[in-house]
């Protein structure tokens, strides 16, 4: 129906000039593997139907754990609400060839998981861009599964699939436990994961055969030589821009990279020993802010003119996910999914100033140069730096 509340629900479409296809892809049967959601360039296929944003039931549940909920509640509120929202890209449309295209890892948030961000990773393939969103199994996620191979006995049976998945959910903290330290794991099996699964591209990429473990019918040798392998960066929000300084410090083949509400709390004491050489870009929201954690990005830009810092006005944490676009009324409101800004326009001033970095620093041939005065914090709804004042206080 096109009542009016449909644009309301709706995850924005690219705005770019390629149409967007989405896949999954995981490799090996177990945990140690890769799991990603690829968006990519497509050929335009109006045929072809949109990818489900929340592919299976028990992320139902992994979100209603991490949002201490009773399962049998959240399933059902989350099965009614976005149980049939799709997101704008096509489910294993033809790949785009013909020319090579920038990559981008992308790295989810605390309770969140591989398909949450898409009007991020959908905006950024509508502009040529190659996004892999993965999927951790540091047990930050929500839910996740990794494929148990069933022995060929097992999978006699003709209806059962010889797919078995094996779910892991979020971890909650235990009593007592030191969450810094529980992060810190995490944050590094999270920049680990990056790394293997830009290794996994790459290897795509030189026309290497790889074994999807979940079957679908998307041709991955399309990919090959479209990768501009001298182009790649890293992108990530909250726990996941904790990721992109790890993964920065540790992979000097990200070239540069992007935190969005960046929690700087897993990051270890070693980081600011310049271990991060790569331009980084910070994107505040106006809410999610507190001293030590500003004073933590201060430190890591220091006085380095390729890290920079911008805060968006009106913005909360969850300005970044697509929760913002899909949720409406008091669930909205309870949960602060949306802030004062309209979210389609935070997320444009997010998205544009991503983009005028990435071409600034992956050196690309594009317009995004027009949003240039974004990155140094000069637009509407949006300023340098931050908004809240770390200044030591001054002495009585
Ligand atoms: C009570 C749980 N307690 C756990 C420690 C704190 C929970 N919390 C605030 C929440 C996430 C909230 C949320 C989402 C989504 C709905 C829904 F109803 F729309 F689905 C509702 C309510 C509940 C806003 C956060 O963790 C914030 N946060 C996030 S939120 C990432 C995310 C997760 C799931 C999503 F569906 C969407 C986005 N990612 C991080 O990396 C970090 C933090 C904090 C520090 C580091």
């Amino acid at each position: 129906s096109s009542s009016s509340t449909e644009k309301f629900y709706r995850i924005p479409e690219g705005k770019g000039p390629h149409s967007v296809g989405c896949t999954d892809l995981m490799t090996e049967d177990a945990a140690e593997g890769s799991f990603l959601r690829l968006y990519y360039p497509a050929c335009d296929a109006t045929d072809i139907e949109e990818a489900r944003w929340i592919p299976d039931k028990e992320y139902y549940q992994g979100l209603s754990d991490f949002l201490n909920m009773y399962r049998v509640v959240g399933e059902r509120l989350f099965h009614y609400y976005v149980g049939s929202v799709t997101c704008p890209a096509k489910s294993n449309a033809a790949f785009k060839p013909g020319e090579k295209y920038p990559l981008l890892i992308f790295s989810h948030g605390l309770g969140a998981f591989r398909t949450i961000y898409s009007a991020i990773c959908i905006e950024m393939a509508s502009q040529g861009f190659i996004v892999a969103a993965v999927e951790h199994r540091d047990e930050s996620a929500s839910a996740t599964y990794f494929c148990k191979r069933r022995s060929v006995s097992e999978s006699q049976e003709e209806t059962a699939p010889n797919l078995e998945k094996e779910w892991i959910y979020y971890r909650k903290l235990k009593t007592g436990e030191e969450e810094r330290c529980l992060r810190h794991k995490q944050v590094q099996q999270r920049a680990q994961e990056c790394i293997k699964a830009l290794n996994l591209i790459l290897k795509i990429n030189s026309g290497e055969e790889i074994t999807n473990v979940l079957h679908s019918d998307f041709n991955w040798n399309s990919l090959k030589d479209s990768v501009d392998t001298s182009r790649i960066a890293v992108m990530g929000h909250s726990f996941g821009g904790a990721t992109v300084i790890e993964s920065l410090s540790k992979e000097i083949r990200f070239r540069c990279g992007i935190a969005l509400d960046v929690w700087m709390l897993p990051v270890g004491d070693d980081i600011y020993q310049n271990s991060v050489q790569q331009p980084l870009l910070f994107i505040n929201s106006e809410k999610f802010q507190w001293a030590e954690n500003i004073l933590k990005i201060k430190k890591l830009i220091s006085n380095d003119t390729n890290k920079k810092m911008i805060t968006i006005k009106g913005s909360v944490h969850q300005s970044f996910p697509d929760f913002t676009f899909v949720s409406g009324g008091i669930i909205a409101r309870f949960f602060k999914l949306k802030g004062e800004i309209d979210p389609n326009e935070a997320i444009d001033i997010s998205n544009h100033a991503s983009l005028a970095f990435l071409q600034k620093h992956l050196s690309l041939k594009k317009d995004f140069d027009q949003w240039d005065s974004l990155v140094d914090g000069i637009g509407p709804n949006v300023i340098p730096g931050t908004n809240i004042d770390t200044s030591p206080a001054e002495p009585e």
